[in-house]
């Protein structure tokens, strides 16, 4: 199938059934016969399309007289063509254009002939600043293409400057990284298989077993991957594990485990020994976790089927450690991510809160006396992170917050309550920790 019709499909599924751009992309490119070069270009143009909706969209409506009256397809077809005119260098305007008119026709004849005039005049006026008219919390929104919302939130919690390197920041393509599996391998064996392997890499900014991939192909395609000796994950996820102080033998509950990221960097730090719950409420996300499992070859965790906003008896006072890595609204992983600008509300967002309380409620009752509760979420909404935290230390004397440390870059913030918040950047996505340690009965 031709590229341009996948990116069409793939945009239709994230824009109006809230599908998930990175599931889409695989499913559409692993059922195609598009070679390497075909692949990251659709890949490219589906994240910025998505990225950029909002800004895109803006310019269109120059040109049309009612946007949300074009058709959905050939509206995604706009979008997709201006973000490869305006936002692209590799793609030649008029190769964009002929795509984008010849896959109009598929919809209608008359289609094709308005995709063709809206695309002309964009062209016409290239280096037209569609954004002089705009100024304040408005332009920052075009700009950046974010929910005026979002934007609110934003410079509510951090102020206008962090927010205008916050929202810089979300919207850059991430690199990847990932973690060594130190009960196969040594890191710098791995580090000099990948080079050899073609990739160009570097050491991770901040976790001891993090590599940063600056260029290659596909890892989770590499023999490397396929053998268990990495895993890939953001550094920011990487330090979760690190705070539970682990040690050999002991019982841990991840209550939030798939796809079992940080389930399975447990099992690897506890050098496969102990006994790792890792619960999900999904029972088809439980075979990732086991997926994950054979291949990086952990033998100490077993994954269930299991509500963590619902109390399970035989857990209570059970476990050394858990982990809560709630269900959050992910504002941190935008970069990932981009639908995540448009599929959430505010109003989503509050409903999460109270989720993930009553998740660290029943968490708080597995931890036995002197046991240590980790708190995490990829989001950077203080309402998710330290208003939840605060909350939670107000109803449980016997809770006891541990100051955490994990090194001084720019992006990560010492919060008053001794949390941590890791705002995004290049390497890292945003991120929120917490430690607690149970005191027992006072
Ligand atoms: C942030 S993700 C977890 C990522 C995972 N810890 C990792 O490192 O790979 C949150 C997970 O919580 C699960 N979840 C959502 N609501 C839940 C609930 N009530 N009980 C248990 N799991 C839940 C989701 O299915 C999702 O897999």
């Amino acid at each position: 199938m031709n590229s341009r019709k996948i990116i069409v499909e793939i945009l239709n599924s994230v824009f109006y059934k809230e599908s998930y751009s990175n599931i889409e992309i695989n499913k559409r490119l692993n059922n195609s016969s598009l070679d390497t070069r075909d692949r990251s270009l659709v890949t490219e143009i589906v994240y910025g399309t998505i990225r950029y909706k909002k800004k895109i969209d803006f310019i269109i409506k120059n040109y049309v007289k009612d946007i949300r009256l074009v058709d959905k397809t050939i509206l995604n077809i706009l979008r997709s063509t201006v973000y490869q005119i305006l936002f692209l260098t590799k793609v030649p305007d008029y190769a964009a254009v002929n795509e984008a008119v010849n896959l109009a026709k598929t919809v209608s004849k008359s289609s094709s002939r308005f995709v063709n005039g809206v695309l002309r005049n964009i062209l016409r006026n290239k280096d037209k600043n569609y954004l002089s008219c705009l100024n304040g919390k408005k332009l920052l929104a075009v700009k950046y293409s974010f929910p005026n919302w979002m934007i609110e939130l934003f410079i509510e919690q951090y102020g206008m400057e962090k927010t205008k390197s916050i929202l810089k920041n979300l919207n850059e393509t991430p690199n990847i990284t990932v973690r060594v599996n130190t009960l196969k391998c040594s890191y710098d064996d791995i580090l000099e298989k990948l080079e050899e392997n073609g990739y160009d890499v570097e050491d991770g900014t901040i976790c001891p077993e993090a590599i940063k991939i600056n260029k290659g192909s596909s890892i989770e395609h590499n023999d490397l991957f396929k053998g268990g000796y990495i895993t890939v994950q953001d550094e920011s996820a990487m330090l979760t594990a690190q705070l539970l102080d682990l040690a050999e033998n002991m019982n841990v509950i991840d209550l939030c485990s798939a796809p079992g990221g940080k389930a399975t960097h447990i099992g690897e730090l506890m050098n496969n020994t102990g006994k790792i719950t890792a619960c999900d409420i999904y029972e088809h996300k439980i075979k990732l976790i086991n997926d994950n499992c054979s291949r990086l070859g952990i033998t100490d965790v077993e994954a269930v089927v299991n509500d963590a906003a619902v109390i399970n008896n035989n857990f209570i006072n059970s476990a050394d450690r858990v982990l809560v890595d709630v269900p959050c609204s992910g504002l941190g992983i935008i970069r990932k991510k981009p639908e995540i600008k448009w599929n959430k509300t505010k109003k989503s967002l509050n409903e999460l809160c109270t989720i993930q309380r009553d998740i660290m409620e029943n968490a708080w009752r597995y931890l036995k006396n002197d046991g240590i509760m980790v708190y995490s979420t990829c989001t950077i909404n203080k309402d998710e992170n330290e208003k939840n935290i605060d909350w939670f230390l107000e109803c449980h004397k016997d809770a006891e917050i541990e100051k955490i440390f994990i090194g001084q870059l720019d992006n990560i913030i010492y919060n008053d309550n001794n949390t941590v918040t890791i705002l995004p950047n290049k390497d890292m996505d945003g991120f929120f920790l917490a430690k607690l340690r149970k005191k027992g009965r006072c």
